[in-house]
């Protein structure tokens, strides 16, 4: 039996919009991915995908039931609790790179471990121009994100999720931008990536090939797990 220890858990999680006509993004939603895994989220357009990696990054938070990170149930956090969570526990990547314009490749990387606070100014200059260095960025450190190729932000994007050295990376639709030269370049660095001891990573896709690289995917059709989802009836 596996030995691993649970990333994310949930327990029976619903999550419904109230309003004039009420919509519900999850329904009862009992998952378990442990550390180191590397898993996939497939399911037709609108079938709750984002919302469910929402809910795993606590972006959002459930209507009914629980969601564990790391063991520790954090509906029990407050709104300064779950701020540090997300940002010394969680990475996220999503389709649009969401980088600030106004500041170069490295500052955007240095950003979260300035906000976070626990390393010295030559440290954050040191492990941001590392990252950058390890998605092949060595000559870029100082361009804004207008000054570089789609490929090249996503990549970026991605050394800003592993700013603050996350367990788990979200990524939602993080290929869905890109050429395919790109697209298989960020694919392989996220793969790559649960090579690391204890790193987790989840992605929302459309994209069976890269699906198929992990080493599970979850269907999501209505809000629900369907476990006979299969990437060929991709929507
Ligand atoms: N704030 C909101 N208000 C109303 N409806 C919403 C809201 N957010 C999401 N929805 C609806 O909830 C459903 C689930 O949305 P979600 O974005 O999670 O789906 P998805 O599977 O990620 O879709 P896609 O593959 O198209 O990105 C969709 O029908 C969407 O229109």
């Amino acid at each position: 039996m596996s030995e691993r220890k649970p990333a994310i858990q949930f327990e029976r999680v619903t999550r419904r919009l109230e309003g004039e006509i009420p919509v519900t993004l999850v329904q009862d939603v009992d998952l378990r991915i442990d550390e180191g895994e590397f898993v996939c989220v497939m399911g037709p357009s609108g079938s709750g995908k984002s919302s469910l990696l929402y809910l795993m990054g606590l972006l959002d938070v459930p209507t009914t039931g629980k969601v564990l990170v790391d063991g520790l149930d954090t509906t029990s956090l407050d709104e300064d609790q779950l701020a540090d969570f997300r940002l010394s526990r969680l990475g996220y990547v999503f389709q649009f790179h969401f980088l600030l314009q106004e500041f170069s490749a490295l500052e955007n990387v240095a950003l979260p471990m300035r906000r976070l606070g626990r390393l010295s100014r030559e440290a954050v200059h040191e492990r941001a121009a590392g990252l950058l260095d390890r998605f092949g960025l060595g000559g870029h450190h100082d361009k804004r994100p207008s000054q570089l190729s789609g490929g090249q932000r996503q990549r970026v994007a991605i050394a800003r999720a592993l700013a603050n050295d996350p367990k788990v990376i979200l990524a939602d639709e993080p290929t869905g931008n890109l050429d395919s030269a790109s697209s298989t370049n960020v694919r392989d660095i996220l793969r790559d990536l649960t090579r690391e001891p204890g790193k987790t990573v989840i992605a929302v896709t459309h994209d069976a090939s890269f699906a198929s690289m992990a080493d599970r995917r979850i269907g999501i059709v209505d809000g629900r797990i369907d476990m006979n989802w299969r990437p060929e009836r991709q929507a």
